[in-house]
């Protein structure tokens, strides 16, 4: 019979098959942040039970931390105590801890693939929901809770469903000045916040076989906005290349066996799918959210929907978040006045993201009545960034070039969009809040972000290309 890649993932670490139950499941390795590992660790405790295998996990801090310059020390007493219980619960486990400055710090999403720890046909978890980005390898990654992530902990294994599988594939040319991105929001804005709910997405086709792994990366890290438990791209090429020589890659004297290993997980041609998918991106514009969820996202030269548009399930949905953006249905999306941009997090704080940044931001300045936070994903991206001299572009530019972290993806830390500003961000989530309390979110790509950044309202990027 022929299998996809979620079948052939799945049958390699099935470890107790129950059918129509939970089947216990092997997990390969585990990612582990300030926010979510705690109680976790505490429930070993309480139950005297070791780690199983300390070798399949690593921690980094992320979500709490300040990305100022002197950022190790921190003043909110609640993220001082997540870091410092992290950084002693992986100290006791003799789970590898990369600290500040360790040289690879950053966004758990960013430092697995940055290490080479994220391989095809693996299983990983972590305590995260966008744990999906390490999908973009042709691994079997998604996001956790704490009893979970204690049970993996203690054995390694997980109990799971097996999950229905839906291809999508983007059918179309991308053209320039179009994102990864704009494609996941486009998929996204077409099937909802709950389109993919029970399912697994994985990606196919000639547009995402061209993407480079990073684009790849954004484009599985945003699956869980549509409600999928993961997203995954068959490993190719482009794949072992990325992976070729990095901390945690196997040997280069392995490297014809490893790669024809991973070959094996490769969904087969005619292989089933529970539910397909096309999206088509002809002649797409850049994409922009109006409302409160990553759905509610529509081309950037077209209008806000006003209340007629939306089917009748959708209508509160649609009042509420028309509402608190101060938005109306009917006026352009283009145009609308911004306070703040921001360009980062694990869906778009990569060296490939900084560089389109830099490019549009070169010999220009970022328009005097807004703030732009330009924050690395990670220390490797940092270095890689000061490398290209790009850090000299953004101060330039007049942008606040911090240091690694999530920053203002969520206001859980220093880092947070006032009440009553408009933000403009190259994150995932664009909740009621989610910047810092009271504050508007719009999402697009960074180029989008960038490009809005100089005009100091929402711009297409297509103009500085
Ligand atoms: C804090 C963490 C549990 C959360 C998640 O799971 O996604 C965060 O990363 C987010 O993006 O909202
Ligand atoms: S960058 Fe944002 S989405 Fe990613 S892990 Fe951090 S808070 Fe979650």
């Amino acid at each position: 019979m022929q299998k996809n890649i979620v079948d052939k993932i799945w049958e390699k670490h099935l470890i107790n098959h129950s059918e129509g139950n939970f089947s216990i499941c092997g997990i390969d390795f585990s990612f582990l942040h300030e926010v979510t590992s705690a109680q976790a660790f505490q429930k070993l405790e309480d139950r005297g039970i070791a780690i199983m295998n300390p070798k399949q996990f690593i921690a980094t801090i992320d979500h709490s931390i300040p990305t100022r310059p002197n950022r190790n020390e921190i003043f909110d007493l609640a993220a001082k105590n997540q870091v410092e219980l992290l950084r002693h619960n992986a100290q006791k486990h003799d789970i590898p801890f990369f600290d500040f400055d360790s040289g690879h710090q950053g966004i758990v999403h960013a430092i697995g693939p940055e290490l080479g720890i994220t391989q095809p046909g693996m299983t990983i978890v972590c305590g995260d929901s966008h744990t999906a980005t390490h999908g973009a390898f042709g691994t079997l990654a998604f996001g956790i809770g704490t009893s979970e992530l204690a049970h993996v902990l203690a054995t390694g294994c997980l109990l799971l469903k097996k999950p229905k599988v839906m291809k999508v594939e983007f059918k179309g040319q991308k053209e320039e000045g179009i994102y990864a991105k704009d494609l996941i929001m486009k998929l996204i804005s077409t099937i909802g916040i709950g389109g993919a709910t029970g399912y697994v997405i994985e990606y196919t086709g000639q547009v995402i076989k061209n993407m480079s792994m990073e684009e790849r990366m954004t484009i599985c890290n945003m699956s869980i906005e549509c409600g999928a438990k993961a997203g995954l791209i068959n490993p190719d090429q482009t794949t072992y290349e990325y992976l070729k020589e990095r901390p945690f890659s196997p040997k280069i004297e392995q490297w014809e066996k490893i790669i024809s290993y991973w070959n094996s997980f490769v969904s087969d041609e005619n292989c089933f799918y529970d539910k397909e998918i096309i999206i088509d991106i002809f002649a797409m514009q850049p994409m922009v959210t109006w409302g409160t969820n990553p759905a509610q996202a529509i081309e950037i030269n077209s209008l806000i929907p006003t209340k007629i548009q939306v089917s009748p399930a959708e209508e509160i949905m649609y009042e509420n978040a028309i509402q608190y953006m101060q938005l109306n249905g009917g006026d352009k999306i283009e145009g609308t006045p911004i306070d703040w941009a921001f360009i980062g997090s694990c869906t778009n704080g990569r060296i490939e993201d900084l560089r389109i940044c830099a490019k549009i931001l070169k010999d220009r300045k970022v328009h005097p009545s807004v703030t732009l936070y330009i924050v690395p994903a990670s220390e490797g991206v940092l270095q890689q960034a000061k490398k290209e001299g790009l850090d000299f572009i953004f101060k330039n530019a007049g942008a606040d070039f911090r240091m690694p972290g999530c920053s203002l993806c969520l206001g859980m830390n220093d880092d947070k969009v006032p009440a009553g500003k408009r933000c403009i961000s190259s994150t995932n989530r664009n909740f009621v809040g989610r910047q810092g309390t009271g504050s508007y979110t719009h999402l697009a790509s960074p180029a989008t972000v960038a490009a809005s950044s100089i005009r100091g309202k929402i711009t297409s990027p297509l103009e500085f290309l």
